[in-house]
């Protein structure tokens, strides 16, 4: 029999993992959703097809997993009103609240409890989404491999084995779609300038990335190999990759992911604390 899943909160996140495990055959009756308010489950049920609760605690009750996708900012208040329920049948945990640390959710939730840490990115919400997850000591390879099958719902998963590598991930993957966002708009500005409509130059744009990122993942080579690829000696590419590098862009790079995982670092120690 399926896993019972009860998620915390219905918003983006969890409507998108949910929708995720639907499409790949996880039974709807195994899957619950809570929000406070009625209004915000109406349409998760009538879309999705699940059962709902406006009571959190009964909600957890019955779960093998309880996912928190609640704001990190309400927490705790929502961790420390479940702490019975949960107590009294310790499913797995998986949060998928940005920078909350797992022994900080674990002691909101009682302790002693198997939890599951992820950093999941916004493309989750179109089912190409990259995740990075942490397990506790006390998650069993069985839990691990449920987590996983949750996540993958909606895009890739990989495991770290260090908790405070999330904040790699961050950096890598879970802040990163807006970097892309960025380079669009850059793209965009700057082919507009070169004389092209700005809805031609973002699909052009849009669609090279699609098409690079599919190319990688599709190929056995290198990314420096697969940009060779595109450089004709003395030709166009070349003269804009030279520009690129003497821009340091490498650095540029470094240097905003560092920042973001600083930061990362930061409110993970700020939201502990509360
Ligand atoms: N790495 C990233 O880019 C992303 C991270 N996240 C994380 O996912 C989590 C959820 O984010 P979203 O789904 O975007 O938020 P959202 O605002 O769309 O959803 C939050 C849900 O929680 C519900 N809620 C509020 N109070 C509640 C309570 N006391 N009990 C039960 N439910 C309650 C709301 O009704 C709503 O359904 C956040 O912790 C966020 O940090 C989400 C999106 C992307
Ligand atoms: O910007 C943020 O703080 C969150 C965490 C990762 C993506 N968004």
């Amino acid at each position: 029999m399926a896993s019972q899943v009860t998620f915390i909160g219905a918003g983006n996140m969890a409507s998108a993992i949910i929708g995720g495990m639907i499409d790949s055959g996880y039974p709807r009756d195994a899957i619950t959703a809570t929000a406070p308010h009625e209004e915000a489950l109406t349409p998760v049920r009538e879309r999705l097809g699940i059962q709902t609760s406006t009571d959190n605690a009964r909600a957890v009750a019955s779960a093998d997993v309880v996912v928190l996708a609640v704001k990190p900012q309400i927490m705790r208040e929502v961790c420390e009103k479940l702490r019975d329920a949960v107590q009294a049948r310790k499913p797995l945990i998986i949060s998928v609240a940005a920078g909350l640390p797992a022994e900080t959710l674990d002691a909101w939730l009682g302790g002693e409890l198997a939890v599951v840490r992820c950093m999941p990115n916004t493309p989750s919400l179109v089912g190409a989404g990259a995740a990075g997850l942490y397990a506790n000591a006390r998650v069993s390879d069985d839990q691990r491999g449920l987590a996983t099958e949750l996540l993958e719902a909606v895009g890739l998963v990989e495991w770290v084995e260090e908790e405070a590598l999330l904040e790699a991930v961050t950096a890598v993957s879970g802040s990163a779609p807006a970097y892309f966002f960025l380079m669009f708009e850059a793209m965009e500005e700057a082919g507009t300038k070169l004389g092209l409509p700005a809805d031609t130059a973002r699909r052009l744009a849009m669609q090279t990335a699609f098409g690079a990122a599919r190319m990688a993942m599709d190929s056995d080579k290198a990314p420096g190999e697969l940009k060779r690829n595109v450089m004709s000696p003395g030709g166009t590419t070349e003269r804009a990759i030279e520009h690129l590098e003497d821009a340091g862009l490498r650095r540029i790079m470094a240097e905003a992911m560092t920042a973001c995982a600083e930061r990362a670092r930061e409110m993970a120690e700020e939201l502990g604390k509360r």
